[in-house]
């Protein structure tokens, strides 16, 4: 018998792990992927003798990407290093946080810098957990769309403990409820960031987020970020994938309501069942567009998630006083958000990260210098001029780390390249730029998130950063497994 046959369209992080698991399940898998690189977000870049990783820098729940390799059956993975101290944090009052993972010792840093009780803190961690172990298995490792999901004996217990989840009040007002210093709301209230969304307005439920990575651990994979992509799809081949670059899919072809396969360079493509890892709103608008009858439009007008600028930068020293991953927080975050969730604008004084993989990988750089990848947060692409805005947030970005940093950063800048809103869009044809989908910004979103398999056309499934359970590498990672489970 002939094996089934399953394209993926799109080399993201969820298609090369959906690719795997079907390859592993018994299908001949084929990979459709428009870039003439795999990754998509997940992707690296160089500049002269830098070597920056271009999207995600935060690993967490690396366990999604062992269990891929488990299910091939091999014993040797990626490797990866255990962070002891998560992020650095400056604030504007000269505060300097060093953000421990271990419970305690954060919890003490904590009390000494700003009197908050240490209980507090391990209270706030208590509740984080809480709420993972009642949304976990609801939403997270299954599909919201499917009644198995809601017959099983853990999934009913966590709906009946849904009211301790707190998800009427927002994330800040609820950080509020628990701390009294504004430097560990500020803290705390970052983490709705994680995902593109707005501590403001977002559901406490969001406060499972400091949990995922206290618990399970922040990491550094050996070779950067981009070895997660490039060790998948090194196993995804040997499994006897076949990876396709510089392939833009055009359709997705039906006959009725069912999948026939998708067109590709003019020629019809036949499969079995195809997985779309492209961003669901450009799916239905492109590869579906001759079938608008099909169209989820309640779906596709969500809002999305927030958008980042990214400056990468060769810097010609090294700085001590900085680690993998550092924070320089806004003066006003509330201000902050307002202007880009409400203003659609950038504010004077944003919230800069600053990821630095040759602290942990030496030769992103060269001797005694440093690559900076630094981010901030900015609204989707809807128009704006973003010449003038990227313009005057690299002055304001440059001001602020020569203030905190004591140094004129501009003089150390060596070579630079910048990513925004619309090359996001471009290069990884995601809806506006968004970094994760749809917005988390209130309480029904993940409900309202396309479900990973169509109720409407046959053979149609969806995975990636876009569709439930949302956006991040653990969830792209999670929309996969729950396609080739509902296979
Ligand atoms: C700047 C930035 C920082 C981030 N930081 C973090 C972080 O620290 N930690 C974290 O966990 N997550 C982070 N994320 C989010 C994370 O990168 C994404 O959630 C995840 O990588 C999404 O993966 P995906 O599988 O949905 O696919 P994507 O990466 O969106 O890739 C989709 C792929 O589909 C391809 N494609 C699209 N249309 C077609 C077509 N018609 N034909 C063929 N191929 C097509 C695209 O070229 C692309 O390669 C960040 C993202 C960005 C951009």
């Amino acid at each position: 018998m002939p094996k089934p046959k399953a394209i993926v369209i799109g080399a993201g992080i969820a298609g090369i792990a959906a690719a795997i698991r079907l390859a592993v399940k018994g299908y001949e898998v084929e990979v459709f992927e428009a870039n003439s690189y795999p990754g998509g977000k997940l992707s690296e870049i160089t500049l002269g003798a830098y070597r920056f990783d271009a999207g995600p820098s935060l690993f967490t729940m690396p366990q999604y990407v062992d269990e891929l390799f488990e299910l091939a059956g091999k014993t040797k993975g990626l490797s990866y290093q255990n962070l002891d101290v998560v992020c650095k944090y400056f604030y504007e009052d000269g505060t300097k946080l060093s953000a421990y993972a271990d419970e305690d010792r954060f919890a003490g840093e904590v009390a000494g810098l700003t009197g908050e009780d240490p209980a507090n803190v391990k209270r706030y961690f208590k509740n984080s957990r809480n709420i993972y172990q009642i949304t976990n298995h609801v939403f997270l490792e299954r599909s919201l769309h499917r009644l198995k999901t809601f017959l099983r004996w853990d999934t009913l217990k966590s709906v009946f403990r849904f009211p301790q989840i707190d998800a009427f009040r927002t994330m800040h007002r609820a950080n509020k409820g628990f701390f009294r210093d504004k430097r560990l709301i500020q803290f705390f209230d970052r983490y709705a960031t994680y995902n593109g969304s707005n501590p403001y307005q977002a559901p406490a439920t969001l406060n499972v987020i400091p949990h995922l990575e206290q618990y399970f651990g922040a990491y550094f994979p050996d070779g950067g970020m981009y070895s997660i992509t490039t060790s998948l799809v090194k196993l995804g081949e040997k499994l006897g994938v076949k990876f396709n670059y510089t392939c833009v899919v055009d359709e997705i072809v039906l006959q009725k309501q069912e999948v026939k396969g998708i067109r590709v360079k003019g020629e019809l493509q036949a499969a079995d069942v195809v997985i779309s890892n492209m961003d669901v709103y450009f799916t239905y608008s492109k590869l579906l567009k001759s079938h608008p009858e099909l169209q989820p439009a309640k779906l596709l007008k969500q809002e999305r998630s927030s958008s980042a600028l990214i400056f990468y930068w060769g810097i010609k020293k090294s700085f001590q006083e900085l680690d993998l991953h550092n924070v320089f927080f806004s003066g006003d975050y509330e201000a902050e958000f307002k202007a880009i969730w409400e203003k659609q604008g950038l504010y004077h004084d944003p919230t800069v990260y600053i990821n630095i993989s040759s602290k942990y990988k030496p030769d992103d750089a060269p001797m005694d210098c440093e690559n900076w990848f630094v981010m901030i947060n900015v609204p989707a692409n809807k128009g704006q001029d973003w010449d003038e805005l990227i313009a005057e947030a690299r002055k304001n970005i440059i001001a602020k780390l020569s203030r905190i940093l004591g140094e004129d950063v501009s003089s150390l800048i060596t070579c630079e390249s910048i990513l925004d809103p619309r090359s996001i869009e471009s290069k990884t044809s995601s809806y506006q730029g968004s970094l994760y989908g749809t917005s988390s910004n209130n309480q029904f979103a993940a409900f309202l998130r396309q479900a990973n398999r169509s109720s409407k056309i046959k053979g149609l499934y969806f995975c990636g950063g876009s569709v439930h359970p949302g956006g991040g590498i653990p969830l792209a990672l999670l929309s996969a497994k729950i396609v080739s489970d509902w296979m």
